[in-house]
C-alpha cells in the first residue's frame, strides 16, 4: 500500500465522489473520500497524499481556502479543482494558488484520467525538486573552489565581477568541466545568496513521455512554487539549455516577455528578479542559424557567455585541483589525507597532467577514487598512458566496416568503434566525430545511458 499514488477526492454530493473515485481506482490508484473540508484536511494530517480533487463548494468552506491549507500542509500536493459553477475568477484564483487543473461538472472518465496523470506526475516533479534541494543542502561549502590555472583564474574574475549584477549568464564548455559548480559559485556569490538555488537539468527534465505531452513540467512546477510561496529572489540554473525542447523555449521567451524572469533592463518594482544561469555544451549559436534554438532565447541567455576551458587547456590546474578532490575523498570516507597523497607518487602525478581528459574533472575526480581504492599507482599509470590521445596514436585513423548492412547499422558500427577507441567515453567520441552528443546517442539507441557514462 506504501507506494500506491493516493487520490484525495473532497466533495459532499456523493454521486460525484463515487463517480471520481471508481474512475481512479481503475486506474490503480488508492482513493480516500471525505465530503467536507475538515475531514478532508485529517486525512491531509494524517495519511500520504499526493492528488487531490476538490469541490470549489464544500459544505464548510469554499475549495481555494481548502487548497491554501492544504498546500500548507502538504507543499508537493497537486490539486484538481472540481465545479459545477465554473467562473473566470475562480479559474484564475485556482490556478494562481497552484491548482493544476479546474474542470467543470459533468465531466466524463477521460477528463478525470488527464486531470489525474497531469496532477500525479506535477506531485512527482515537486518532490524530486524537494529531494534534489535537500542534497544541494547537504553538500561541501564552496569556499574550496580552485582556480589554480591561468584560464580558470580569469573566469572566476569575470564571476566575481558580474555575480552581484542580476544578469543572465551562459556557461559554455565540455562535460565535466565543472559548469554546475561554477553556477552555484555565482549563487552564493550573487545578492540573493540567501535565496533558493534550483536546477533543472534540461535533458532529464522532459524525459518521460508525460513530460512531453505537458510540456516541461520541472521548469512550471518550479516557477509555480516559487510564486506560491512567494519567492521571487535566486537563482535557476538550467543545464543543457539545447536540450530544452522548442514548445518549452518558447514558453520561456514569454515568460522573459511577461517578466516573470528578470531581464537586465528591468526595474525591481514590477518584475520577479530570480536570475536564470544556463549552461550548454554546444555551439548555441549555430543551433540558432540551424533553427533549433529559438533566437530570442539565445539574445537573452548569450547577455553574458563565459568559456569554461576544458581540463586539457589548464593542465597548470591539473595537480591542485586533483589535491582538492582528494581532500574531498577523504572527507567523504572519513579517512586520512595523507594516506591518499601517499599513493600519488610523481610519476603518477605526470601522468595525470599529461592525459587529455575527455571527461575533464568528473573523469578525473573518477580516476582519483580509483586510484586511492586500488592503491596502484603503477596500474593506473599504464592505464593513462594508453588512453592518451585515443584515436591518433592507435595507428587507426581508418576504421573498416563491412558492408553488409543498411546505412544505420553501418553509422552504428563505426560510432560503436569510436566509443570503443575513446576508451568507453561516449562524450569523447561525440566530441571526436563532431556530432552532438544526443544524436550519438540515439543513434547507438541507448538513451537509458544518457548520463550514464559520461
Ligand atoms: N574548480 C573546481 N574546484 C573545486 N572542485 C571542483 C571544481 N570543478 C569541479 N569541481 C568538483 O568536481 C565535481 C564535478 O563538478 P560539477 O558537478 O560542477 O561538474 P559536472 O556536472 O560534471 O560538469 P558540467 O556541469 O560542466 O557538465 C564536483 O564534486 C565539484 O565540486
Amino acid at each position: 500500500m506504501a507506494d500506491l499514488e493516493t487520490v484525495l477526492i473532497i466533495d459532499d454530493d456523493l454521486n460525484i465522489i463515487n463517480l471520481v473515485r471508481k474512475f481512479i481506482l481503475n486506474e490503480g490508484k488508492r482513493a480516500l473520500l471525505a465530503s467536507s473540508s475538515n475531514e478532508g484536511l485529517e486525512y491531509l494530517k494524517t495519511d500520504s497524499v499526493d492528488v487531490m480533487f476538490i469541490d470549489l463548494k464544500l459544505p464548510d468552506d469554499d475549495g481555494i481556502s481548502l487548497l491554501h491549507k492544504a498546500l500548507n500542509l502538504c507543499p508537493n500536493i497537486a490539486s484538481v479543482i472540481m465545479t459545477g459553477f465554473g467562473t473566470l475568477e475562480s479559474a484564475i484564483n485556482a490556478m494562481r494558488l497552484g491548482a493544476c487543473d479546474y474542470i467543470t461538472k459533468p465531466f466524463n472518465q477521460q477528463q478525470i484520467i488527464y486531470s489525474l496523470q497531469r496532477a500525479l506526475s506535477i506531485s512527482q516533479a515537486n518532490k524530486q525538486l524537494e529531494q534534489k534541494n535537500a542534497c544541494e543542502k547537504n553538500e561541501l561549502p564552496l569556499e574550496n573552489f580552485v582556480a589554480a590555472s591561468i584560464s580558470m583564474q580569469k573566469v572566476l574574475s569575470l564571476i566575481k565581477k558580474i555575480s552581484l549584477f542580476e544578469v543572465p549568464i551562459m556557461l559554455e564548455g565540455e562535460v565535466g568541466v565543472g559548469k554546475k559548480t561554477l553556477a552555484r559559485l555565482i549563487h552564493q556569490k550573487s545578492q540573493d545568496d540567501n535565496e533558493p538555488f534550483s536546477h533543472i537539468n534540461c535533458s532529464t527534465a522532459v524525459s518521460s513521455e508525460l513530460n512531453h505531452k505537458f510540456g516541461n513540467v520541472v521548469l512550471k512546477t518550479l516557477i509555480q512554487k516559487r510564486s506560491l510561496k512567494n519567492i521571487q529572489k535566486g537563482t535557476i540554473y538550467l543545464e543543457d539549455i539545447e536540450q530544452l525542447p522548442s514548445i518549452e523555449q518558447k514558453q520561456l521567451v514569454r515568460m522573459i516577455e511577461d517578466g516573470c524572469i528578470r531581464t537586465p533592463w528591468s526595474t525591481h518594482s514590477n518584475n520577479y528578479s530570480f536570475r536564470l544561469i544556463a549552461s550548454t555544451t554546444v555551439e548555441l549559436k549555430e543551433e540558432v542559424s540551424k533553427g533549433n534554438f529559438h533566437r530570442s532565447l539565445y539574445d537573452y541567455l548569450n547577455f553574458m557567455p563565459i568559456k569554461v576551458p576544458p581540463l586539457r587547456e589548464r593542465r597548470d590546474g591539473i595537480k591542485p585541483l586533483g589535491i582538492h578532490l582528494l581532500e574531498q575523498l577523504s572527507y567523504a570516507w572519513n579517512r586520512n589525507l595523507d594516506e591518499y597523497r601517499h599513493r600519488i607518487n610523481n610519476d603518477v602525478w605526470e601522468s595525470l597532467i599529461n592525459y587529455d581528459w575527455p571527461g575533464n574533472v568528473q573523469e578525473l575526480a573518477t580516476m582519483l577514487s580509483r586510484i586511492v581504492l586500488l592503491g596502484e599507482s603503477s596500474v593506473i599509470t599504464n592505464e593513462l598512458k594508453q588512453l592518451q590521445h585515443p584515436i591518433s596514436t592507435q595507428n587507426n585513423d581508418l576504421i573498416s566496416v563491412p558492408l553488409n548492412g543498411d546505412l544505420k547499422s553501418i553509422e552504428q558500427q563505426i560510432i560503436k568503434e569510436v566509443v570503443k577507441r575513446c576508451g568507453g567515453n561516449k562524450a569523447a567520441a561525440a566530441r571526436t566525430l563532431r556530432m552532438q552528443r544526443k544524436t550519438l546517442y540515439r543513434i547507438l539507441d541507448d538513451r537509458n545511458n544518457f548520463r550514464g557514462s559520461d
